[in-house]
This record gives structure tokens, sequence and C-alpha cells, in this order.
């Protein structure tokens, strides 16, 4: 990982009326970092997120990617910049999957020949057979294959960072596990910084590097597990308990020996 930061919230504001949907963060995201975000229903995880797209302008505060002072870039260009994955795939249902995919290259202009071979790509990368995928709708899709096709979406300017909103959220338990897995093999090996939204601590603990924990608008705490471990605010420690208890239940619910 290196000390250059891809993302930087420096006392960060975002209120909706009265509410304070973002209140004073300050947070470094470092290049080739895997950073959750975790917290309850409303904390303000979503809005935190696309502060840093511009999807929501910040109204106090100063947002930085790779160095640059978010308001000093056109939207749209940073978009581009930085790859979003949304928590329903958020794919457009009258588009093949191919289409989908492409829609941002098309976008930028690409000859037609390109885009064929990058979408042919990052079906491959996203692990989704070419043949059996490229022309199919969304609507005939599993959620984990709309998941798959939802992150090739977002890779498919080669972004350097990319957001991804609850992507796993909806899935059943072992696709989730799996899909989680091959995302995070992907962050390595394309040296992503990745940014993800999730409620599951589990989740975070297992695939992230760091994990920012949110409450009321706020970061309460940031670190690494063992750094949160050692946090003083007992919501956080509340946070950490939950996924040892679980283990402990299913521990004495399960044989050992994983033989049932
Ligand atoms: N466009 C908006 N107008 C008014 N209030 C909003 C808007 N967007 C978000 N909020 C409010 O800001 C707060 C934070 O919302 P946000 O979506 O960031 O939370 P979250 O942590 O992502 O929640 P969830 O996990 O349920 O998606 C909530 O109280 C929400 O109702």
């Amino acid at each position: 990982m290196s000390s250059k930061l891809a993302i930087s919230y420096q006392t960060a504001t975002k209120s909706f009326g009265s509410l304070r949907a973002v209140d004073d963060v300050s947070l470094d995201i470092a290049e080739g970092e895997f950073l959750a975000v975790v917290g309850g229903s409303g904390s303000g995880k979503t809005t935190l997120l696309r502060l840093a797209n511009r999807l929501i302008e910040a109204d106090g505060g100063t947002i930085t990617v790779e160095g640059e002072d978010v308001r000093n870039v056109d939207p749209v260009a940073l978009r581009r910049r930085i790859g979003y994955v949304f928590q329903s795939g958020g794919l457009f249902p009258h588009l093949s999957v191919g289409d989908n995919i492409g829609i941002t290259p098309k976008l930028l202009g690409e000859p037609a020949t390109t885009i064929a071979t990058r979408v042919d790509e990052l079906l491959e990368l996203v692990q989704l057979d070419r043949a059996s995928h490229r022309d199919r709708l969304p609507e005939t899709l599993s959620g984990g294959q709309r998941q798959r096709v939802g992150v090739a979406r977002a890779l498919a300017a080669k972004p350097r960072i990319v957001l991804m909103d609850e992507p796993f959220g909806a899935l059943d338990p072992l696709t989730r596990d799996t899909l989680g897995d091959d995302y995070r093999t992907l962050h390595r090996r394309l040296g992503l910084t990745t940014v993800m939204i999730t409620h599951d601590m589990t989740e975070a603990i297992l695939l992230a590097d760091r994990i920012a924990v949110m409450r009321g608008g706020k970061v309460l705490a940031q670190g690494t597990p063992a750094e949160l471990s050692r946090s003083c605010d007992a919501y956080v420690l509340e946070l950490l308990r939950t996924p040892r208890r679980q283990v402990e239940r299913l521990n004495a619910l399960l044989p050992q020996s994983g033989a049932a």
C-alpha cells in the first residue's frame, strides 16, 4: 500500500435541512487500501461515499481525490475516474449485460471493437462466461451474477478507485462470501483503492484492511480490527463483539469437526 492518499475527507459536512447526515468527518484512505464503512441504517454511510464522487455536494470541509479538491474537478470526469457499485447492481434493465458493461467506454467515444474486447475482458475478470452472459438482459440473471456485472461495469473505464454501496447485502450468505473473496482478489490484482459500505462487521473484518465506524453522521472510530478493539466507544466495542458472539453460538450448535 502506498502512503499517497486516494481520498481524503477533511472536516466534511453535509446537511439535509436540519439533519447533519455527515457531521465533521475527517478520514484518509490511502492508495491501494480497502476500507469498509460500517454503521447502522441512516448513520450517513451512503452520503459520505457520494461526497467523494460528487453525487452529493458537501456543504462544509474539503474532500480530495488523488490530491485534487473535488470542487475543482468536473463531476462527470470525476465519476469516470471512480467506479461505483450499487447495492442492487443498478443495471439498466433494457440493456444487455455487454451493453451495461460497455456503457462508459461508449460514452467516452471508444470504437465498438475496443469496447467489445473490453467487455469480454471484464466478463472474464468477474468470472462470468462470456458467450452465455454477454447478450442476456439483467432480469434473466441471479442476484450474484447481477452484482458481478455491476462490478465489471464499475471497472470498465479502468478506475483506480472503486466505491461500493452495500454491494453484497442482498445476496445469500454463500454467494456473498464468494463474491466478497473474488472482489478482494480483484482489488489486490488491479491495485485498486476500495471503499465499501456494509452493515456487517464480520464482512468488514474479513475483507477490509481498515474499518471506519459511523453513527449519527460521525466517524466514531477508524482503524484495523485490532485498533478498533482498543476504542473507548461502547457502540464500536458492541459492533466488534457481534461476530465473536455469532462464532461462539455457532460453535456451540454445530459439531466441531464440521462433519455435519
Ligand atoms: N436526499 C436526502 N434528503 C433528505 N435526507 C436525506 C437525503 N439523503 C439522505 N438523507 C438522510 O440522511 C441520513 C443519512 O442517510 P444515508 O443514506 O447516508 O445513511 P446510510 O448510513 O447509508 O443508511 P442505510 O444503511 O440505510 O443505507 C438519513 O437520516 C437519511 O434519511
